[in-house]
């Protein structure tokens, strides 16, 4: 079963009342909503469809757990967490999500688990199938509001790079507007996109992380 064709209907109908069965009802109705969103991304972008919608599936695959099982959950599947991380249960369900659907469903290529890992933190050097997955999250028809609907708006209209930064600045100022703690490396990921490290990046000899390996 594990090693099943991960692009087969079969499976992903299997996984889909698997995920069922693991989150509430607006969980699963957020994460199918997640997959068709992706996946229309995927074609407007030219990223592969399947992969999108697979990954918006599977991405909060492990939402389910409270605070405490989610970092039994870590433990259980190996993650070695910083003490920050620790300290912030709600964001680590995408890292536990792609580390037991690796172990679990080892023919889950890993551009589909990275997607799955970074859906809620970001990640410097995201491929297109990683933002997608932000994106979607953020933008799929169940989530309203009014700067998601101009968001969602621009689907297909800027660059798939364009949309990306304009949801994470969107929820980095969700998170700020809530009082909740910002995850120290947001910074990090923010700048690492912005076109003066672009320009630094292609200086010869210069540090491609200058911020440091992850
Ligand atoms: N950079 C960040 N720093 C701290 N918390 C964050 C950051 N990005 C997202 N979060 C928080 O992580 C939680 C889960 O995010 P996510 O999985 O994307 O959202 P949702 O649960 O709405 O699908 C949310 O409470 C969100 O505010």
């Amino acid at each position: 079963m594990g090693d099943a064709n991960p692009f087969s209907e079969e499976f992903f109908e299997a996984r889909r009342a698997e995920l069922e069965g693991r989150v509430g009802p607006r969980r699963f109705q957020h994460s199918l909503g997640v997959a068709d969103t992706a996946a229309a991304l995927a074609r407007v972008y030219g990223a592969d469809e399947r992969e999108a919608r697979l990954a918006g599936l599977l991405h909060d695959w492990d939402k389910g757990y409270d605070d405490p099982g989610i970092l039994a959950r870590a433990d259980e599947v190996g993650l070695t967490l910083s003490d920050e991380l620790r300290s912030m249960p709600r964001v680590l369900h995408g890292l536990t999500a792609a580390a037991a659907l690796r172990r679990d469903f080892p023919a889950l290529p890993e551009t589909v688990l990275a997607a799955v890992e970074r859906h809620t933190l970001g990640e410097v050097a995201m491929g297109d199938l990683d933002m997608i997955v932000y994106i979607a999250d953020a933008l799929e028809p169940g989530r309203t509001g009014r700067t998601v609907e101009k968001l969602r708006k621009q689907m297909g209209k800027v660059p798939l790079r364009e949309l990306f930064l304009e949801v994470y600045a969107y929820w980095v100022r969700l998170i700020m507007e809530r009082r909740h703690p910002m995850y120290s490396r947001t910074t990090e990921i923010w700048n690492s996109y912005m076109p003066e490290q672009e320009v630094f990046r292609t200086m010869p000899g210069a540090d491609t992380m200058p911020y440091g390996r992850p």
